[in-house]
């Protein structure tokens, strides 16, 4: 297609998601619309902020083996762009030794030959202090892991995306989506035709998808994104080396804790809890529980004992969550030619590159270059409502 408002490629949403497929779609020279609701930059999703924790370290095979391409596509870009996006730090992973949670992660990583180092209780507080490691629980370091910029990836790939010819609009609501052989897209601000369409919109992934008789079984809840202030500034920074870490449970609770060295706020080591409560994307503030940050005081207070136990700054972030905690990347069940990237479920980030070469393929009918069975929408079966 070559009239203006007409595109070989929509996409809806510049999140991580979103930005990574318009730039893979525009690099395989597919004319590319990326629309945006929101002025960009933006702190209304769940991309933004400093920081995001790139690992291998999963509970299942299919993740480990996606991170291998991912970490080669993040340096590429790195490359590409002259800028530095990632930085090493290593991922403590800690939990009860003998529960199968933990013992997963440590088996994946194990069974994918991934660099680890397990640590034990006489040689942990030489290698990680500050840091108390409750009785029973085991601990290893997945090595190569570390931390991504999270707002400056955001930044490069969307200016590489416009570098290829690629069209961003921001601050501009797609309104209604008219499914078809050439879909019809219209905004607060125009109406633009595609061949494909790509959806990447995030905690309102639903509210688009019912232009379409679709409905997913994802949940948006509100996290507290929360920093808390070092007793002896400079304990768990970065340049000490102090690794980002993950509790895969604990006395605490149920879903993981998770932290990363204090490096974006001087003095502040961000530390949270993988789940919160459910909110309206749109009136995302008006959810105010903060029982996660409880859990998070009661764990500080007992393992981390170089931190104030309250934290000093909480911003706000959302997950799209579904039921099994994967991925949903697929075709629309009725229209091959609309693909749903969504319910990356608190940790697509890092998967980013991988998810926007993935989604890309899908658009352009190519066969998948990874096994997307995990991710397929049909595995929701009697859970997925449609209209169809
Ligand atoms: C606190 C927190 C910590 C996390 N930590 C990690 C981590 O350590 N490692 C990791 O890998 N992942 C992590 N994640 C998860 C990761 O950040 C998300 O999985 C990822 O950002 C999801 O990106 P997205 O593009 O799907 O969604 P979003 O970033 O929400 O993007 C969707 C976009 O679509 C736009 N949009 C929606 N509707 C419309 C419309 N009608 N018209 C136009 N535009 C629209 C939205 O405005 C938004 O910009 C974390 C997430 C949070 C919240
Ligand atoms: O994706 C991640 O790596 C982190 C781990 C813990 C939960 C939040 N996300």
């Amino acid at each position: 297609m070559s009239a203006e408002g007409e595109y070989d490629c929509i996409v809806i949403g510049a999140g991580v998601q979103g930005s990574f497929t318009a730039y893979q779609l525009a690099k395989k020279n597919q004319k590319t619309l990326l629309l945006e609701q929101f002025l960009l930059p933006h702190s209304r999703g769940s991309s933004h902020g400093q920081t995001r924790i790139i690992r291998r370290a999963y509970d299942q095979d299919f993740y480990t083996h996606m991170m291998e391409e991912c970490y080669e596509l993040w340096a590429q870009l790195e490359r590409e762009a002259g800028v530095k996006l990632y930085r090493q730090t290593g991922l403590l992973v800690m939990g009860p030794e003998n529960s199968e949670s933990y013992q997963q992660f440590k088996v994946t990583l194990q069974r994918n030959k991934t660099p680890m180092v397990v640590l034990t209780h006489d040689n942990f507080s030489q290698h990680i202090p500050n840091v108390n490691l409750a009785p029973g629980d085991g601990a290893f370091v997945d090595i190569s892991a570390g931390v991504l910029f999270a707002d400056r990836a955001l930044r490069t790939v969307q200016g590489q995306f416009q570098k290829l010819g690629g069209v961003i609009r921001d601050n501009e609501t797609v309104t209604n989506i008219k499914p078809g052989p050439v879909v019809t897209v219209s905004t607060s601000a125009g109406v633009y035709r595609a061949k494909s369409l790509v959806i990447t919109a995030g905690p309102w992934t639903n509210k688009l998808l019912a232009h379409t008789g679709l409905q997913l079984p994802l949940e948006v809840v509100k996290i507290n994104v929360c920093y808390w202030k070092e007793k002896v500034p400079g304990s768990y920074n970065v340049k000490r080396r102090f690794p980002c870490f993950l509790l895969t449970e604990g006395e605490e609770a149920k879903e993981h804790i998770y932290g990363l060295p204090s490096n974006e706020y001087p003095g502040l080591v961000k530390i949270c809890y993988h789940m919160g409560s459910e909110t309206d994307p749109d009136q995302r503030d008006k959810q105010t529980d903060r029982s996660d940050i409880e859990i998070l005081g009661r764990y500080v207070t007992r393992c981390l004992p170089g931190l104030v136990p309250e934290p000093a700054v909480v911003e706000s972030c959302m997950y799209t969550l579904t039921p099994d905690r994967h991925f949903v990347l697929d075709c629309h069940p009725a229209y091959i030619n609309i693909v749903i990237g969504a319910g990356f479920s608190g940790h697509g980030f890092k998967f980013g590159p991988v998810i926007g070469k993935l989604l890309c393929e899908l658009s352009l009918g190519e066969m998948p270059s990874n096994d997307l069975s995990p991710f397929r929408i049909r595995r929701f079966h009697a859970k997925t409502k449609s209209a169809l």
